[in-house]
């Protein structure tokens, strides 16, 4: 089962990055476990023709992974228009809005990809959802100030419902803390929502500080099956 869903994954980076990363580009590069086998596609292709990428990381795991592959590491500073970002997500609805931050980068995350021409998502089939929350159960991500996290938590219950839960470490004592040095609390909901409204309604929080939703971001989502087959899904407006 793990080495289907690995093949997926494959399946799924190999093609984004063979459809869309192009010589000289200025490419951000997403977090998670999909992200990796795009980054080795990205340098097995880079040994053959050498691509003159600058790539920008969302997170400390994608700036080792570029480290790791021979990449050339850029930054927002010198590169503050990016050509494309390819991420992951862990789950993707009927119009493309993602749920993204089980892996706890959803800042740097954003911020790339709101600054890149294109964005793309790469997943295996298992994240191809219709609507929100029915295979990921695990809430929407929020990043938070630490001091404010008891009263945006408060807050959260009373204006959206659900249960707004600090998300704690496990190989540590205490809460996850992110490469910003925040905390994330996960919103744990039922059922549809209108997903505009809700991210409205957490911007509006102080101490909310960014949201694991994506809404009218990505461009195309790739999803990989087992057997190397990829679905290609790209937004209708
Ligand atoms: O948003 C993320 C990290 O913050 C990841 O992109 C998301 O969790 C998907 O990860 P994976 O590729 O391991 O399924």
């Amino acid at each position: 089962m793990a080495d289907a869903v690995e093949a997926g994954k494959v399946a799924a980076a190999r093609r984004a990055v063979d459809e869309n990363i192009k010589k000289g580009q200025v490419v951000g590069i997403g977090s998670g476990s999909t992200i990796v086998f795009a980054v080795q596609r990205i340098a097995e292709r880079n040994k053959k023709e050498e691509l003159n990428l600058v790539c920008i990381p969302t997170s400390f795991q994608a700036r080792q992974l570029i480290h790791e592959y021979g990449l050339t590491l850029g930054n927002l500073e010198t590169s503050p228009e990016i050509d494309i970002a390819i991420d992951g997500a862990d789950e993707v609805d009927d119009d493309i809005n993602l749920i993204k931050g089980g892996g706890g980068c959803l800042m740097q995350e954003k911020i790339i990809a709101s600054c890149s021409k294109k964005f793309f998502v790469i997943a295996d089939t298992r994240k191809n959802s219709r609507v929100l929350g029915t295979t990921w159960r695990k809430g929407v991500p929020i990043e938070v100030l630490p001091m404010a996290y008891k009263p945006v938590q408060l807050k959260i219950n009373q204006l959206l419902g659900g249960n707004a839960v600090l998300r704690m470490a496990s190989k540590k004592a205490g809460p996850v803390i992110t490469d910003n040095g925040n905390f994330l609390i996960d919103w744990e909901f039922e059922g549809a929502q209108d997903w505009m409204a809700v991210e409205r309604v957490l911007q509006n929080v102080p101490g909310v500080i960014e949201t694991g939703l994506f809404l009218n971001m990505t461009h195309v989502a790739y999803f990989g099956s087992p057997d190397g087959q990829v679905l290609v899904r790209t937004r209708k407006n």
